[in-house]
């Protein structure tokens, strides 16, 4: 049976003094092991079966158009009655209130929690540090919300995890004080040096598991922009080891046949997956790695890998940040919080509505940290 391998991108902590950089591989590159052989270590391998399932999904698969134009309209409501007729109840939104409650009001029932615990902040950013707006290049965060997360890194290690480049994201965030997983948590680096405030954190990180598709995702890019160019108000954006495909500005009329280029593009790149985010199309290598395994990747880097008094608190709105809430509630610590005011499925605990509450929970951790005895 023919095989691809991927190389498995390592965990290793940085208290080890296990600097992950640009050396790290990731290849493609065809296996005749069969299932049963043992791969080297440090390789994963995507089977000829999740291949073939991967083309199936990008060239249709049997699913309608209609049925991919459905769920990009479900990709980011904006008012309750675009929900379908089945979830817009308000008796739905006040149950779904009632399993995921308000951070917000909820708060010292948290900070219960994590009582004795190192708190560590992961925080999305799209949605959830600045407001989602039609122009993805002026999706500003405010300077009190800027404010606001410089203090929290002074309180707690955080991090931002972004389906953004790192470049990208630094550039509207601007603190070099925290950890960022770019590209999906595909490109990971700690703080700036002579930044870092956590003494467990010896050397500077960074780790990019998906390095080897670099070439293939500048062609891929180039070629959506050349394909959609004809679909006005499409937006694709490079974001290094991913690329997006807008389509918050495209007229509802020409979504199937903003698909259609899309998955015409794809078609030719079969080691490349098409996930969905807010009104988008999210073109990412298929290894196994997201956000959710950037969050581990993370804890192991601050020395928390392997214990038991470590509360992570992971703060999104995006389906992407759904592999991070299930990486939490499957390791038993923390939390996530989905930012919604709609209610939709997820395996985060708690709600809030908007990034200004958001702004509003980092504060009040903010001041709660401050008013804790110094250990
Ligand atoms: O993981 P995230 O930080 O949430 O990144 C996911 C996508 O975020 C950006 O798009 C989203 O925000 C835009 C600005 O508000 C909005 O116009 C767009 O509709 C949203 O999907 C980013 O531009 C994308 O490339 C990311 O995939």
């Amino acid at each position: 049976m023919v095989r691809f391998v991927v190389e498995k991108p390592q965990i290793m902590s940085a208290s080890q003094n296990v600097v992950v950089s640009e050396t790290t591989r990731s290849s493609i590159i065809p296996n005749n092991n069969s299932s049963s052989q043992k791969l080297p270590p440090g390789l994963i391998s995507i089977s000829k079966k999740k291949l073939l399932k991967n083309i199936d999904i990008i060239n249709g698969g049997g699913q309608r158009i209609n049925a991919w134009v459905d769920s990009m309209r479900a990709s980011s409501p904006t008012h309750l009655k675009s929900l379908p007729s089945s979830i817009s109840s308000q008796q739905h939104l006040n149950s779904w209130i009632m399993q995921h409650p308000s951070a917000l009001e909820v708060f010292e029932q948290i900070m219960e929690a994590s009582r004795g615990k190192q708190i560590v902040m992961f925080l999305d950013y799209d949605g959830t540090l600045s407001p989602i707006v039609d122009d993805p290049d002026k999706a500003f965060m405010s300077s009190k919300m800027r404010r606001t997360v410089k203090k929290l890194a002074k309180c707690f290690p955080t991090a931002i995890v972004t389906g953004r480049c790192i470049d990208k994201v630094y550039n509207f965030v601007k603190l070099a004080e925290l950890y960022y997983a770019g590209s999906h948590g595909m490109d990971i680096k700690g703080p700036s040096k002579g930044f870092s405030r956590h003494k467990r954190v010896k050397q500077s990180l960074l780790y990019q598991p998906a390095n080897d598709y670099l070439p293939m995702i500048n062609e891929v890019y180039r070629q959506l922009l050349e394909k959609t160019k004809s679909t006005p108000g499409a937006k694709v954006e490079n974001h290094k080891f991913c690329a997006s495909v807008h389509f918050r500005c495209v007229d509802e009329k020409k979504w199937s046949e903003l698909v259609l280029q899309v998955r015409s593009v794809l078609k030719e790149f079969p080691t490349l997956k098409l996930t969905q985010g807010r009104k988008v199309f999210e073109i990412r290598p298929m290894i196994e790695w997201d956000k959710g395994k950037a969050l581990e990747f993370l804890l192991e880097a601050l020395g928390f890998g392997n214990t038991n008094n470590v509360f992570p608190v992971y703060i999104g709105d995006d389906r992407t940040d759904e592999d991070a809430f299930k990486m939490l509630r499957d390791r038993g610590e923390g939390f996530g919080i989905l930012v919604s005011k709609f209610p939709k499925d997820t395996d985060a605990s708690y709600s809030l509505q908007d990034p200004s509450e958001v702004k509003d929970f980092l504060r009040r951790l903010v001041e709660w940290k401050q008013m804790q005895p110094r250990m």
